[in-house]
């Protein structure tokens, strides 16, 4: 980390709302039975995310009851939970112990049209019919307001229906990148005109797919033009090829303030938090997964290695245990140069002179040609050399 005074994004300015049980119930393989949503929540709450968000109770009876248990769990987590912008889901999800409800209506053309089939200024009218009556009858709820496809969206529509629920009094409006289409600079950009019609304790949630790889960045650039809550889900499950996930999310945000990360979650549990969603889901945590892949901190080049041996913080931008995980250092492949197999032999007791270590370091370039020597095998040759 570089000496800097003051973070450029302050942790403390931004939560997270992990919809692992709402998202990610919407995932190919996500399909959690009561135990396993008690489980996932207790995980979250002692990673220490602020907000959990669960399915609509519209579902089944069985997911309303879920709702219930898992309000009354006691954590310190907050449930919200994700209903359509009408009276009979609201109604339903009043009765469940959450502390919110997250309504959302479709406002571009595609889901006006082949969704719900509702002009804005319907969109509107019912959205003042249905938050007017939470906020008569359940004042005690936190309230917020998402236009679904916000990035296929007219801006214009947009802006009324952001300033029509804003006049409403909701506590939060969420921008939607439904489809995953929506470019970093467009995030930034719409951000902060939505903040201009907004009231001023509004805050801002971002919920992005990553169908164009821009999930992470999209939710960065989110906070940067004043985002206040970020969607994720663990491993980044949701429908198709998911949301920005939980572990991509925090390593994006600890680079700006790793002090603040550290102090808001336990973020040593995060590899657990991904391999209990992995089990659940029956798929492998992917080997290139942001900090808990089983290649993400592994470390093979020469000129890499020379470095990583005097300081890691050379190749690596976020130390690996703060996260729970160690890195691997690969001496013996073909890519490796000598200052690493100087380092592998001295961790042995070995010395070699300069000759002897070029020598050696060639003999085991020339070896991994035809395949990767593990360790077990580097330390015998090393060995052998020596008394050769
Ligand atoms: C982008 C997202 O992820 S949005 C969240 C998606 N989440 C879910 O769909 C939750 C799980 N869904 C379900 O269990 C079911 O779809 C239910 C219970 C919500 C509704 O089931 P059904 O009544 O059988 O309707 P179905 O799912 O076939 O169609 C969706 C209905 O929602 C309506 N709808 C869609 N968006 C909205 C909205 N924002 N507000 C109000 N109604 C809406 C559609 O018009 C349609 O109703 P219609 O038949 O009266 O036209
Ligand atoms: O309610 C929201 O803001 C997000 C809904 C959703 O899952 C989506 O639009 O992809
Ligand atoms: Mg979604």
């Amino acid at each position: 980390m570089t000496d800097s005074p003051a973070p450029l994004i302050p942790a403390r300015s931004w939560a997270i709302i992990d919809s692992t049980l709402r998202e990610g119930e919407q995932f190919a393989r996500g399909n959690f039975n009561t135990d396993d949503k008690i489980e996932i929540a207790r995980a979250l709450d002692a990673f220490g995310v602020e907000f959990i968000e669960v399915t609509t109770p519209m579902v089944s009876a069985q997911t309303h009851s879920d709702i219930r248990q898992l309000t009354s769990l006691g954590l310190k987590a907050r449930f919200l939970t994700h209903v359509r912008c009408h009276m009979d889901d609201v109604q339903r999800a009043v009765d469940t112990g959450v502390h919110g409800l997250d309504l959302l209506f479709g406002t571009s053309s595609f889901l006006r049209e082949f969704s719900h089939g509702k002009s804005i200024a319907q969109i509107i009218d019912t959205a003042q019919g249905v938050i007017g009556w939470i906020k008569d009858h359940h004042p005690e709820l936190q309230i917020r307001f998402s236009a679904e496809d916000t990035f296929r969206s007219e801006e214009t529509d947009l802006m009324a229906v952001y300033r029509a629920v804003s006049d409403m009094g909701v506590h939060r409006v969420g921008l939607a990148d439904t489809v995953g289409v929506a470019t970093p600079r467009q995030v930034y950009t719409l951000v902060r005109e939505v903040r201009k019609v907004i009231h001023a304790e509004c805050g801002i949630e971002f919920h992005g797919h990553n169908d164009t790889g821009c999930a992470v960045s999209n939710a960065y650039e989110a906070i940067e033009a004043g985002a206040t809550h970020i969607d994720t889900t663990i491993l980044g499950i949701g429908e198709r090829n998911g949301i920005t996930p939980l572990g991509g999310f925090l390593a994006r945000m600890f680079t700006f303030d790793p002090q603040g990360l550290i102090d808001k979650y336990d973020l040593e549990r995060l590899p657990d938090l991904d391999r209990m969603i992995a089990r659940m889901v029956d798929l492998p945590v992917p080997w290139n997964n942001y900090l808990t892949g089983d290649f993400a901190y592994n470390h093979k080049a020469g000129m890499h290695l020379k470095a990583i041996y005097l300081n890691p913080g050379a190749y690596e931008a976020i130390p690996p245990g703060v996260f729970g995980v160690g890195r691997r250092i690969q001496a013996a492949s073909k890519v490796t140069g000598k200052h690493a197999i100087a380092y592998k032999a001295r961790e042995l007791g070995l010395h070699y002179g300069e000759d002897a270590l070029r020598r050696v370091t060639d003999h085991i370039k020339a070896l991994a040609e035809h395949g990767e020597l593990d360790d077990a095998h580097l330390e015998q040759l090393l060995r052998e050399w020596v008394s050769a």
